[in-house]
């Protein structure tokens, strides 16, 4: 019988913090065209010609502020998931990240080693989107045409909605909170805004944002960045037995002069104090790791944007990372998909 084995895929980080590890890293990422979605040409000019040009200094020096002895945190928390998953099941688990090491292709390729022909790829986004699960599937299929045409692999569908996942994400946030706080923040990470038109077929998202948001058309919710965002808050919030009252929904970390969806939470964190909101808590489920983008661009940056904008506490609630409710949900998830294989 053919040997099955999970290949747990996330994003990825420079290998080191050194400027032109940084601007190879992001060459890499903002070259892929789920990324940066111009033609070739123009995608050359903004990235080589405008953005490498400046970013990598500036981005080098925030990884400097979250990068530990073991490395770069979303890397390090991606093998402590790997390595805990490991111990509860009896595949072979391997990691592979969409940009930078160790590749999708090296992850792989340690499956095959190991005689595994069946594997199980979890992109490890909850939400979809053109520039995270689309893209690691791309990836993955190219190497897998290319390099090893016998292997089958079954995807992990985006799980915002199992119910699994958003008990594990509302637990996690309930024993997180601080007793006092006037709001609880959902920042996901952002998109342009023409990311979730080109992936809607119903054509829902540009009616407008209600519609999107509200939709019940199945073709629409699948592909929905911004839809499926806001039905992670609801869910979990429905869970946790909080108000809608009490909460926030945001976009972190856009880039470049395009339109990307709204609300954004730099502009939220500076506005909400003067609207009464003193005591902020922040959560950020579109990572499921602790990464640059929660650690410095909220943990640090967000704070002081909140307490410029007269904010007198800022709670940073961590990412779900490696513990072991979390680490349950994963398995379980893998192990449908493992299932699967005997049907396929
Ligand atoms: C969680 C989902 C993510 C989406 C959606 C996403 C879209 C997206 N990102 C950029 C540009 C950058 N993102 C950067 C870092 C980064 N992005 C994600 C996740 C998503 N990105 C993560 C987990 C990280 C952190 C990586 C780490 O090493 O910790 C960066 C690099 C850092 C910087 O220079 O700011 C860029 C650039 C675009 C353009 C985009 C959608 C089109
Ligand atoms: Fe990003
Ligand atoms: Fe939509």
């Amino acid at each position: 019988m053919a040997k099955k084995g999970i290949l747990l895929v996330n994003l990825g980080s420079p290998k080191s913090t050194d400027v032109k590890d940084v601007k190879e890293y992001l060459d890499e990422f903002l070259m892929d065209e789920k990324v940066i979605d111009y033609r070739w040409i123009f995608r050359a000019l903004l990235v080589r010609g405008i953005i490498l040009n400046t970013r990598p200094a500036k981005s080098a020096e925030a990884y400097k502020t979250v990068w530990t002895d073991e490395g770069s945190p979303l890397v390090v928390i991606t093998e402590k998931i790997q390595k805990k998953l490991q111990k509860l099941v009896d595949v072979p688990v391997e990691i592979g990240m969409r940009y930078a090491q160790p590749s999708i292709e090296a992850g792989i390729q340690k499956l095959v080693d190991q005689g595994v022909s069946d594997i199980v790829l979890f992109p490890l986004y909850p939400q979809y989107a053109m520039s995270t699960t689309e893209t690691v599937i791309e990836k993955a299929e190219e190497v897998r045409k290319k390099k090893f045409p016998t292997v089958k692999i079954n995807y992990i569908q985006p799980f915002y909605d199992r119910e699994i996942y958003i008990n594990c994400l509302a637990d996690s946030i309930r024993e997180k909170l601080p007793e006092n706080f006037d709001a609880l923040q959902f920042s996901y990470h952002g998109v342009p805004e023409r990311h979730i038109y080109k992936t809607d077929p119903s054509n829902t998202c540009k009616i407008d944002d209600a519609n999107c948001i509200n939709s019940k058309i199945e073709a629409h919710n699948a592909r929905c960045y911004r839809h499926q965002c806001y039905k992670t808050t609801e869910s979990v919030i429905a869970k946790m037995g909080l108000p809608k009252e009490k909460t926030i929904v945001s976009f972190q970390s856009r880039l470049g002069k395009d339109k990307w969806i709204e609300p954004y939470t730099d502009e939220t964190l500076e506005t909400i104090p003067k609207k009464g909101i003193k005591n902020l808590a922040v959560v950020c489920p579109a990572f499921v790791s602790d990464c640059l983008e929660t650690l410095e661009e909220i943990s640090v940056e967000g704070k002081e944007q909140f307490m410029h904008g007269g904010g007198e506490n800022f709670h940073y609630i961590p990412c779900l990372n490696d513990e072991d409710r979390w680490i349950d949900v994963v398995k379980t998830l893998c192990e449908e998909k493992l299932n699967e294989f005997y049907f396929v």
